[in-house]
Order: structure tokens, then C-alpha cells, then sequence
């Protein structure tokens, strides 16, 4: 049974809901699910707005038919290439044989890799500023190369002024009915994946996305339909800002994160301690996490929200204890940057993480190190406690900058 939701008079939203899938690309846990969106616009001629994933492909079409009513569809345009999108392509065209499809030369490249059917023959190529009629609506398309993949374009329907932003404004978690994001409570149950969203997927290319929010800020925008998520038509900016401060990888938030990697305990005893020192200090966004029971995805996240980053971790084999070794590599892995950071180690006969953590912060952009950094022979001592004082006073006297 076709699962359709009415936008305007001529435009639906015809995309599925995967509440099955584990990983998200292979890699990032979806607990709450994730939405494919799809849309059509039935003006004079039909047209279908990218693809979803083949998981929820059985519902596009049912989705589809129902809303052509009989109708042909004559155009598919694709803003982006990427599976999760366009796996479907291929039975679009193979059902609908006279379909367009509307995209720009890269993304003909890209089609031709993923797929086997004649391309060429039914491509309608477009150019940045560019502009389709289907009848009462003029579409504009802008390039957004990196705003994931390198083919990426949003498009712009000049009359009712709704952009199709691809995977930007995107957010994993399963639709519940409502479509719009003023319908729900965003900033409560959506927000923290909208930024697990942003900064796992599309978090290493700020500039890219600086550009577009730049070329972005030029239209009159009432409506965006991302390709994941709610379709926004209120409070716009609010999220705009959020993708401004993101993707310019400033802090969202004045608050410490303090992520430790512990075997058996003594290092977590001291985040746990310094998280309670700061609280003494009146700081009150304060977020702990063990790096081994917390997803690699969560510590990115916070460590874009959080403007102070605090790592501390046990030595192990010669390195850093491995599950912080890889939230260190995913955070330069997506290029976190503007950041103060402390470090804590640990070690019962060669201590070597804290020098080894601090290597791998200073690969990474504009981060300052703070000081003192907290050595932990095995476990805390009495007498160490002023350490920890030390180290907590640092923090607040920085946050309060
Ligand atoms: C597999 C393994 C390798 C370790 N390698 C080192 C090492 O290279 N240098 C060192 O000083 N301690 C090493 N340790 C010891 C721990 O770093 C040390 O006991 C530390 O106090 C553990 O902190 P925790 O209580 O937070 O787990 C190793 C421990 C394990 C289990």
C-alpha cells in the first residue's frame, strides 16, 4: 500500500522509512532508523526528485504510482549519485522507459560506473544557474561539489521557492508520521542526530559546505526537502545557523567532553573525579564518555558541539589504549579544528599516551593544549588530587574566556 504525504497542491513526498538497517553506510549506528526521501511535482510535466535506497524501494514505486495516478513521468533529477539515493535509478527507467533524467555531467559519469542502462540517450545535462520549466514551475540548480559526494547539486524551485538540498540539512531517525520538522520537537529528539548526521557524513567538508550556504544565502528559500529527515518550512534559519557554526567548526556549545579509554578502571576514576571538580566550578555542561562502550560517530558529535575536549586515556603496548586511538584518528579524520583539549595518562611501567595524544592533536588545526597535563602511575595517589585542582582550574579559567 502506497505510504505518500501531500507538501503542496502538485508536490509529495514519496521516500520510505528503514527502521531495520543497523549501520548507516556500514559504519554509523541508526537506532532511531533513517528516512529515504523522495519527491514528485505534478506539473505540466512530472518529475521525480532523486531516488531512495533499494531497502524501501518497493515502497517508492507503490509511492510513485499512486501519485502519477496514470500519469507518465517524465523527468527524474538527481542531486545526487550516492546508493542510498539513487540504488533505484535503474528501475525508474526500467519502468517508466521515456523518463529523463536531469543531472549534470558528473553525475552522467558516476550513473555510467553504478549502472548499465543507455545514459546518454535520455540525460538532460545542467550547468549551475541553469534553468528547467515543467510548466508553473522554473527550477534553478546550484553545484555543491564535496557537500558529500563530488557530483552533488541542489535544486532550486524558483516559484514556490523550495530548495531540494541533497544531503544537506539531512539527519538520520525514522519518520513518525510527521513530515515537517515544525511538527515535531527538533531541538529535543532530532538535533543531537541531525549532528551525528552532519559531522560523520559530511563534517570533513566545511568549506564545501560554506560555499553552498554563501550561494545559498542569495535565494528566497520558504521550503527545504533534504534527502534524510524532516522537510523544514519554519525556523529555516535556526537550522542554517546550526549548519553555519558546523561547518566553520566552531564550538556549538561552551562545555567540556571528557572522553577516557580504561581497562580497569583508574583512568575512568580520574575523568570522574575532574568531571566533579569542574562541576564544583560552577560549569554545568559538562558530557563523559568511555570511548570503548560509546560509538566512534557519538565522539564526533561532541567533540563538534563541545568547545573543550579533555583525553584521557591508558597506555597500551607502547600507544594509546586503542579505542581512544580511533575516536583521535576519526576527530582529524574529520578535520575538527578550533578546540582546546587537556590530556590524562596512564601507565604501569612506560607511560607514552599523553605524548602520543598530544601528537595527534597537534596534526589537527588551531587546537590549543592546555595545561597540566595529569600522569597517573596505575592509580591515583593521595596527593594527587591537587593535579587534578590544577587541571580543573585550567578549564574553568578557559571556558570562562
Ligand atoms: C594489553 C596491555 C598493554 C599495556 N601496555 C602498557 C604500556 O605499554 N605501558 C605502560 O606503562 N602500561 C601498559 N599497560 C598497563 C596499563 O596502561 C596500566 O595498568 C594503567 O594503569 C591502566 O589504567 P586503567 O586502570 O585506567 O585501565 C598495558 C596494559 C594492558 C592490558
Amino acid at each position: 500500500m502506497y505510504c505518500v504525504k501531500k507538501i503542496k497542491d502538485d508536490l509529495f513526498w514519496v521516500g520510505g522509512t528503514d527502521r531495520r538497517l543497523a549501520l548507516f553506510e556500514n559504519a554509523y549506528p541508526i537506532p532511531r532508523g533513517v528516512s529515504y526521501n523522495a519527491y514528485v511535482l505534478k506539473d505540466e510535466k512530472t518529475v521525480l526528485f532523486d531516488t531512495v535506497d533499494w531497502a524501501v524501494s518497493s515502497q517508492l514505486f507503490e509511492n510513485l504510482e499512486a501519485v502519477l495516478g496514470g500519469r507518465a513521468l517524465d523527468y527524474v533529477i538527481v542531486n545526487h549519485m550516492e546508493p542510498d539515493h539513487c540504488a533505484t535509478l535503474e528501475e525508474v527507467v526500467r519502468r517508466y522507459p521515456e523518463v529523463k533524467v536531469v543531472c549534470n555531467a558528473k553525475t552522467v559519469d558516476i550513473i555510467k560506473q553504478f549502472f548499465d542502462f543507455d545514459i546518454d540517450s535520455r540525460a538532460v545535462i545542467v550547468k549551475e544557474n541553469d534553468t528547467f520549466c515543467t510548466g508553473k514551475h522554473t527550477y534553478t540548480f546550484v553545484m555543491a561539489p564535496m557537500v558529500h559526494w563530488p557530483e552533488v547539486m541542489v535544486t532550486y524551485d524558483t516559484t514556490d521557492k523550495i530548495l531540494f538540498s541533497a544531503d544537506a540539512f539531512g539527519t538520520f531517525g525514522a519518520m513518525n508520521g510527521n513530515l515537517f520538522a515544525d511538527e515535531v520537537n527538533f531541538e529535543r529528539d532530532w538535533l543531537d542526530d541531525a549532528r551525528r548526521y552532519y559531522t560523520n557524513i559530511v563534517g570533513k567538508y566545511g568549506a564545501s559546505v560554506q560555499t553552498l550556504l554563501k550561494k545559498a544565502a542569495g535565494l528566497d528559500i520558504q521550503m527545504i526537502c533534504p534527502l534524510h529527515g524532516p522537510v523544514w518550512r519554519e525556523n529555516i534559519g535556526w537550522y542554517v545557523d546550526k549548519y553555519l557554526t558546523w561547518s566553520s567548526y566552531a564550538p556549538e556549545e561552551k562545555a567540556v567532553m571528557i572522553a577516557y579509554g580504561s581497562i580497569y578502571g583508574n583512568t575512568e576514576n580520574a575523568a570522574n573525579i575532574l568531571a566533579c571538580r569542574l562541576a564544583d566550578r560552577g560549569i554545568r555542561n559538562i558530557a563523559v564518555y568511555d570511548v570503548s562502550s560509546t560509538h566512534p560517530s557519538v565522539m564526533v558529535a561532541e567533540a563538534f558541539r563541545c568547545s573543550h575536549l579533555v583525553f584521557a586515556s591508558a597506555t597500551y603496548n607502547g600507544g594509546i589504549f586503542t579505542s581512544m586511538e580511533r575516536v583521535l584518528s576519526d576527530l582529524k579524520a574529520h578535520a575538527l579544528q578550533n578546540r582546546t583539549v587537556a590530556v590524562i595518562e596512564n601507565g604501569s611501567w612506560g607511560m607514552v599516551a599523553a605524548r602520543q595524544m598530544k601528537d595527534m592533536i597537534a596534526g589537527m588545526k588551531n587546537m590549543e593544549i592546555l595545561e597540566p597535563t595529569v600522569s597517573i602511575k596505575s592509580s591515583l595517589k593521595a596527593g594527587q588530587e591537587a593535579d587534578i585542582e590544577a587541571l580543573a582550574d585550567a578549564i574553568a579559567a578557559s571556558l570562562a574566556l
